[in-house]
């Protein structure tokens, strides 16, 4: 049994909280905010997050950093990824030299393009950063539904310790040494579930569903390959496995968020009704600068920042793409 504190009681940070706990392993769930200590204390659930679901006594309930970092064998850390940085900072003088960090929160740092455990290693250098991500909605894993991931680590044992820790009957973990690949996965594909959402809120089909997913992991690939990551990890979980969730799923924040945009509602109105971080929304301007500084082509993602933050038409937007300069598919695959 190992000794664990999740930092972020969201709704992914508590259902991971309670993969731990049913695994046999000693759980600190750890909120920023007071109020939700307290109500989580008192109701033993997220209310409107995920409603009908039960934390047990076991898990320690707390606001107090240090108690949910002190004499910990793994940290997860579950907050937005806007918060990353300074929930990093503040944990930093807890965590002991070489303390297991696995962040399972998918976003890109906007101001310094930099993948989340990155950011934990500038803010807390002595820890040990890892990733764990896949297509695993925390609606579906909170009610033991079954569910594979990758965990992601500089070093085999770290990552198997990971797997060992989390894997059960319905929390399938496989391992990985592209961390880079992982979290650019991870971050990438809520731009393109925003998409996915508009053309539902549009009232496009199955067809338009399809082509965004297949030109969007085509997008997602070259930024990654340009930046280190490797192509398997596109073609796996946490690349085209989590953007068939994201894209397809009725509990996608990101493709909810965009089916309210494509319905006509500005960015800010589809954010204030999710309710829940649309880490898209964030990712969105990263994933551009990225472009530029690889000089790669992602048209999807550009049109999605261009109806997020120039108010262009979804409509305008599709009809752009679909009309762009003629193309092979594959660049690899060209004519003799
Ligand atoms: N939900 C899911 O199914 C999955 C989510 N993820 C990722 O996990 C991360 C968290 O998402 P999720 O749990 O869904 O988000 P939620 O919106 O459910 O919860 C976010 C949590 O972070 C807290 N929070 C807000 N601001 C701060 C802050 N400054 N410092 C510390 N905590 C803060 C919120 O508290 P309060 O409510 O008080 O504001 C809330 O408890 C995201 O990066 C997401 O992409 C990954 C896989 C699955
Ligand atoms: O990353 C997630 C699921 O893997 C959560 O993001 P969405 O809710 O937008 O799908």
């Amino acid at each position: 049994m190992a000794k664990t504190g999740v930092i972020g009681a969201g709704s992914w940070g508590t259902a991971l909280a309670l993969v731990l706990h049913q695994n046999g392993h000693e759980v600190t769930l750890w909120s920023h905010s007071e109020a939700s200590v307290k109500s989580l204390l008192k109701e033993r659930e997220l209310p409107g997050k995920l409603p009908g679901v039960k934390i047990p006594e076991e898990i320690q309930i707390t606001g107090d950093l240090e108690q949910a970092i002190r004499g910990m064998d793994m940290l997860v850390l579950a907050v937005p990824s806007a918060c990353i940085r300074s929930t990093a900072r503040n944990m930093s003088p807890f965590v002991a030299d070489g303390q297991l960090i696995v962040c399972v929160s998918k976003g890109i740092e906007e101001s310094t393009l930099k993948i989340m455990t990155e950011v934990i290693e500038d803010e807390i250098p002595n820890c040990r950063a890892a990733v764990l991500s896949g297509p695993s909605h925390a609606e579906e894993v909170s009610r033991g539904l079954p569910t594979t991931v990758v965990a992601g680590a500089h070093d085999r044992e770290t990552a198997e310790y990971i797997q060992n820790l989390f894997m059960s009957r319905v929390f399938r973990v496989y391992t990985s040494p592209d961390m880079l690949g992982i979290e650019l996965g991870g971050a990438l594909k809520n731009v393109i579930a925003l998409a996915a959402g508009i053309a539902d809120g549009l009232g496009y089909g199955d067809n338009t569903k399809a082509a965004l997913i297949t030109r969007g992991i085509a997008e997602m690939s070259r930024i990654g390959t340009a930046m280190g990551g490797r192509q398997e990890t596109f073609n796996g979980l946490s690349g085209i496995g989590d953007l068939i969730v994201t894209c397809a799923s009725v509990h996608s924040r990101n493709r909810k968020a965009g089916y309210l945009m494509g319905q006509g509602r500005s960015m800010q109105e589809a954010m204030d009704e999710v309710k829940m971080v649309v880490e898209g929304v964030y990712s969105a301007k990263a994933a551009m600068a990225l472009a530029r500084k690889y000089q790669i082509e992602i048209p999807i993602i550009e049109q999605v920042n261009k109806v997020l933050f120039e108010n262009k038409s979804p409509k305008e937007a599709v009809s752009e793409l679909m009309l762009r300069d003629k193309k092979i598919e594959n660049s690899q695959l060209p004519w003799e």
